[in-house]
């Protein structure tokens, strides 16, 4: 590409940068308090486009209360847009988000967003002892909570076997732990906040595939009974899902089922599925 070519092409994404956070200011706020009471997550004829962009049109998604529902599609297909819209980075231009069969938009963000959380599997550290690090899950956490929470992480022993146990003051980058320990440090920390609706986004993984593996293995477990959104952009993990949406153009759910039921379909997901492993 020409230098004006660059120049052109950055300026296109500065202007649509501007324009998204524009936007992004322009969701208000709610009023009431989030109180959800399952956490069913739907998309009612939900269209929702980037300013050069349609991506969701007129798609109607189904998350059950208590369950883990992967999304799944080829990329750019707008899994990553879902979450947003759940989290309300935007509000869609035309239809619905309702949980619980209520319009998310009636919330107050604040109460919302805190009843909700994202799994960073590359958890942000800050350089604080582990035990604030794991405190930043929730504001008022007993130390008592959070070694609760990291035993059900599985990295209290490692914690302890440390000469600070949960004094040790960890750098931003977490050097000295490894990645999968890092990731049992955000694990913590979610225990600690105990949200009612779990996004895992596994686009933003860093991990190596065999944690990831682990991690998504352990989902059920980790989050029995939490309404559980897994974005799935490998295919790696999304067996364990209790329900499965396979998403074409536009956010339409092309098919939907357990991983069993929909290898037996034979269709879209079946040969997404041999594409990624070479056999169903
Ligand atoms: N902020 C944005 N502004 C403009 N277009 C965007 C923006 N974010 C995403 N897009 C475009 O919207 C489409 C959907 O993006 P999204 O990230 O939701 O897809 P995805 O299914 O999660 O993709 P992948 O599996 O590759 O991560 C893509 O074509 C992407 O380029």
């Amino acid at each position: 590409m020409t230098l004006f070519g660059n120049l052109r092409e950055a300026l296109k994404k500065a202007a649509s940068l501007r324009r998204m956070l524009e936007r992004e200011c322009a969701v208000r706020d709610g009023s009431e308090a989030f109180e959800p009471s399952g956490g069913h997550i739907e998309f009612v004829d939900v269209s929702f486009a980037y300013p050069e962009k349609v991506v969701l049109e007129n798609c109607n998604l189904s998350f059950q209360s208590g369950k883990i529902t992967a999304v799944v599609g080829p990329s750019g297909v707008g899994k990553s847009t879902i979450l947003k819209l759940i989290l309300r980075a935007y509000d869609p231009q035309i239809g619905l988000v309702k949980i619980d069969g209520q319009d998310i938009r009636i919330f107050r963000l604040q109460s919302l967003r805190s009843r909700m959380a994202v799994m960073e599997q590359e958890p942000r550290l800050f350089n604080r002892t582990i035990l604030e690090n794991v405190k930043y899950g929730r504001q008022g956490a007993t130390d008592e909570e959070v070694r609760e929470a990291c035993k059900k992480a599985n990295i209290h022993d490692c914690i302890m076997s440390r000469e600070k146990g949960y004094h040790e003051v960890l750098s931003c980058a977490g050097s000295g732990w490894s990645g999968g320990e890092r990731q049992r440090f955000g694990l913590a920390r979610l225990f600690v906040q105990n949200p009612d609706i779990i996004i895992v986004d596994e686009g933003t993984s860093a991990i190596d595939t065999e944690t990831e593996t682990q991690v998504n293995m352990n989902l059920r477990e980790w989050f029995q009974g939490k309404t559980t959104i897994l974005i799935a952009h490998r295919l790696s993990s999304v067996m364990h899902a209790h329900n499965i949406l396979f998403l074409s153009d536009n956010g339409q759910v092309c098919e939907e089922g357990t991983h069993q039921d929909l290898i037996a379909r034979k269709g879209g997901y079946y040969s997404l599925f041999q594409h990624y492993h070479g056999n169903g």
